[in-house]
């Protein structure tokens, strides 16, 4: 389909279309999330001036400081999505537990998985951040519940994506049919097609860790970051944002590697499996990537609990399998 002319909304439709026996109903959630993130981004570039910056003074499930645009734009996900009766139940970063769709609201087949606001320590210094989100249909069955649903590997979802707000707003998504990314033209309020088959480079230059951490990492880590500093025929570069789907956005069209591992500190790293890494893992395999924990594919974690960490390594092909030859004691 055209770059520039084609909305999201008409390419939705072309997709549902491969689907003769498709309901409609997961194209529904993917407008509203993307409705949503047209509300969420018209407050963000506005943020300075609107009182919407800084601390909201509550902290999240994580202990972290939740924000004042955390906050928003997690009710504006929940409330793009309680009420349209395709979805059962939703879990977010901001919130302990499942958030239930209100009894007053018919319940779906799906349940969905999102960090609302990502990269929340860059909102007061207008660095971009993003939203995160996973999909998946429901396995268990009846009204209630939906608890066991959100236990899926990320290999189950049926869709995922991250919207990014940067020098643009863009909506970057996957249902299994290669990736796709749409740029908000804040003049017709439309996400178009600009970035059509997004394929992540075999290779990359760009690796992208908090160094800061360094004297905590395992000393395989150590002399993998070293290995790649050095290497004689690419010479790598370090960039790192601190807001995940900027340096992710960033190294999928560019090539490279992100990496939050465990530490001596953070076992698990600092990451969430169901709303971060997922999600994310799921459109770089799409995009001709990879992601680990460093033993398993992200997306083969079985996954026990709703915010549960994980160490994430994704990116090119060539720098996680490399990195995974390093955790294997075979480089
Ligand atoms: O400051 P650190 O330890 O490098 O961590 C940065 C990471 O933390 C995060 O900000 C966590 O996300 P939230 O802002 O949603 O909590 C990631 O976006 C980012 O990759
Ligand atoms: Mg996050
Ligand atoms: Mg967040």
């Amino acid at each position: 389909m055209k770059k520039g002319v084609t909305s999201l909304g008409r390419f939705l439709i072309e997709e549902q279309r491969r689907f003769p026996e498709a309901t409609g109903d997961f194209t529904l959630i993917l407008e509203q999330i993307a409705f949503a993130a047209k509300i969420i981004s018209r407050e963000v570039n506005k943020a300075g001036l609107i009182n919407i910056l800084g601390k909201a003074y509550s902290v999240n499930v994580h202990g972290e400081e939740q924000q004042k645009l955390d906050v928003y734009a997690n009710q504006k996900m929940i409330e793009a999505l309680d009420h349209i009766g395709k979805v059962c139940a939703m879990a977010s970063e901001e919130e302990d537990d499942v958030i239930h769709v209100p009894d007053r609201y018919p319940k779906g087949k799906y349940v969905v998985v999102f960090d609302p606001l990502d990269g929340s320590s860059n909102i007061d210094v207008n660095i971009s951040i993003g939203t995160i989100f996973g999909i998946y249909k429901r396995v268990s069955e009846g009204e209630n519940g939906c608890e066991k649903d959100f236990l899926q590997k990320g290999r189950k979802l049926v869709g995922a994506g991250y919207v990014i707000y940067g020098s643009s707003t863009m909506f970057v998504y996957s249902t299994g049919n290669g990736v796709s990314g749409f740029t908000l033209d804040p003049s017709v309020g439309e996400f178009l097609l600009s970035h059509p088959n997004i394929k992540i480079p075999e290779k990359g230059k760009i690796y992208s860790i908090n160094e800061a951490n360094y004297h905590r990492w395992d000393e395989k880590i150590r002399k993998y970051v070293e290995y790649i500093k050095n290497l004689e025929e690419r010479q790598y570069t370090s960039r790192y944002i601190g807001s995940l789907v900027a340096d992710f956005h960033r190294n999928l069209l560019k090539g490279g590697v992100f990496l939050y591992p465990g530490d001596s500190k953070n076992p698990k790293g600092k990451l969430r499996l169901l709303y971060e890494a997922n999600p994310l893992a799921y459109i770089v395999e799409q995009a001709g990537g990879l992601a680990t924990d460093g033993e398993q594919m992200i997306l083969d974690i079985q996954p026990e609990s709703l915010h549960q960490k994980t160490p994430l390594i994704i990116g090119s092909k060539w720098e996680v399998e490399t990195y995974l030859k390093f955790m294997r004691g075979e480089a």
